[in-house]
């Protein structure tokens, strides 16, 4: 099938990738004359294991190709709107570049086939899809279908080719018969509802996914008091086929471009309807806070931070991407400085980035220099190659062996054979 791609971000590009590897003849557009000239050239802009690569087979069997020009997707039965839809300053969701994607659409003639479909793939509030497909009553052969998405940055290709599932919203045959061929080839449960059914699909889950790791992150807080460890605690819970093993990993809290932001809009759409989510409303507070709780245990194990340097290992949100947005690693890196400390950072891909926000930071290449001299060191993302160290090394070069596994990530029992003081997240 002809499909557009409007936005080629994290989402955007992943998509265009993975519906070219299926066969299908894309068009990825976006605003940024840059990225599309990158894009063109086979670089990704963004991070992502086996993007790049599957983006240049894809280009060189000629079934994708960008453009900033959205009048090039004339002949385009399907176009996925893929733009960002972020936090607004009351918390809502800014649904200003998706509604300019969709006046643009809306301008554009019928493709030659007479049909087209309108695909919400970005995260928006519940009632958004019929409220545009209300103020398109009219434009003949135009259909709006809610298609929400699922991937993990850092795992995006695998996850957009073996989906967990495909929800599908919309209210004509034409619409989800579309939809059925544009996915026949994927083999993945499918959900076809109404396209406020798969809204809120989106949002319950992933306030769902927030609310498991906040309520580990508090056990966290009474593990570390009680003395046990929550990295067991959440092994023999996980054995529950009703509870399952994932997303039960304490840490310093969860950030990225989602679960921050679309809790906080699932909170606005419920209190604009008179509806607390008192649960939602603590899950955030547990995750605001747990940073400034981890830096206590240091603080008080340092008896403070002023004048030490603190080694941090690990920036972006999670491993395998080069994301930082709403990263832990922000909110630590800010606390330690305004506490006096002088840090030593590393990241294999966020240095720059964040060293933008952050110039006083030393960045340093390699994760065994950012250990050396230090009072203590901090894992805040668990990247492989901050994993697995010469420990013996490191203990070695630090200025005092004291470690906070920001990720419980570390070997703790291990390290404490080696000598170190270890504080991991609800475990000592
Ligand atoms: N990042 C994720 O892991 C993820 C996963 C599932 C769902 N989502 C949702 O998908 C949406 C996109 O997220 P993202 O992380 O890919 O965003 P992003 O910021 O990485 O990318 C958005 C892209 O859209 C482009 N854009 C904006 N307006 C445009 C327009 N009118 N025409 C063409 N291009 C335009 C921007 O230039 C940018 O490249 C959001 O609603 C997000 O909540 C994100
Ligand atoms: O047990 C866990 C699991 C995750 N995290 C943290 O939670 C954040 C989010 O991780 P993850 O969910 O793996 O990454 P995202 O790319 O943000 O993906 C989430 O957000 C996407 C955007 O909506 C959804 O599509 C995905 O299904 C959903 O998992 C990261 O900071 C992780 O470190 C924990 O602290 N403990």
């Amino acid at each position: 099938m002809k499909v557009a791609v409007i936005g080629t971000g994290y989402v955007g590009l992943t998509t265009a990738v993975s519906l070219a590897m299926h066969g299908h003849e894309i068009l990825g557009i976006d605003l940024v004359a840059a990225k599309i000239a990158q894009l063109r050239q086979g670089k990704s802009p963004i991070y992502e294991p086996g993007l790049e690569e599957a983006l240049a087979q894809m280009l060189e069997q000629g079934n994708l190709q960008f453009s900033t020009e959205i009048k090039d997707a004339r002949e385009a039965e399907m176009m996925f709107i893929c733009v960002g839809t972020p936090e607004a300053s009351d918390g809502s969701a800014d649904l200003s570049y998706l509604l300019a994607a969709v006046s643009d659409i809306a301008s554009m003639q019928q493709p030659s086939t007479g049909k087209r479909v309108i695909v919400i793939k970005s995260t928006v509030p519940v009632g958004t899809g019929d409220r545009i497909a209300e103020q398109l009553r009219g434009n003949d052969g135009l259909y709006v279908a809610s298609n929400p998405e699922f991937l993990r940055e850092g795992s995006a290709m695998q996850d957009a080719l073996k989906p967990s599932r495909i929800v599908i919203g919309a209210d004509h045959e034409a619409a989800f018969a579309a939809m059925e061929q544009l996915y026949n080839g994927v083999n993945a449960a499918k959900v076809t509802t109404t396209r406020a059914n798969a809204e809120f699909i989106k949002y319950a889950s992933n306030a769902f996914l927030a609310t498991k790791i906040s309520f580990m992150n508090e056990l966290a807080r009474l593990s570390t008091v009680l003395g046990t460890d929550i990295t067991t605690v959440a092994q023999g819970m996980g054995l529950d086929s009703r509870i399952g093993p994932e997303f039960l990993r304490a840490g310093v809290g969860y950030g990225g471009s989602c679960f921050p932001k679309d809790t906080i809009a699932l909170l606005q759409l419920a209190g604009q309807h008179g509806i607390s989510l008192s649960i939602l409303d603590k899950v955030r507070d547990v995750n605001t806070t747990q940073p400034a709780w981890f830096l206590e245990r240091l603080e008080e194990q340092l008896h403070g931070v002023a004048g030490k340097k603190i080694a941090v290992l690990g920036l972006v949100f999670k491993p395998d991407t080069d994301d930082i947005r709403e990263a832990p690693s922000l909110k630590v890196l800010e606390a330690l400085q305004k506490k006096g400390a002088s840090i030593a950072a590393y990241d294999p891909v966020a240095s720059a980035i964040v060293g933008a926000q952050f110039p006083n930071v030393d960045y340093v290449k390699h994760p065994a220099a950012a250990f050396r001299g230090a009072h203590a060191a901090m894992l805040i993302t668990e990247w492989k190659e901050c994993v697995q160290l010469d420990w013996k090394e490191i203990k070695a070069s630090m200025a005092a062996p004291i470690l906070f596994d920001g990720r419980n990530a570390w070997p703790g029992n291990l390290l404490k054979d080696v000598g170190f003081v270890y504080t991991g997240v609800g475990r000592s």
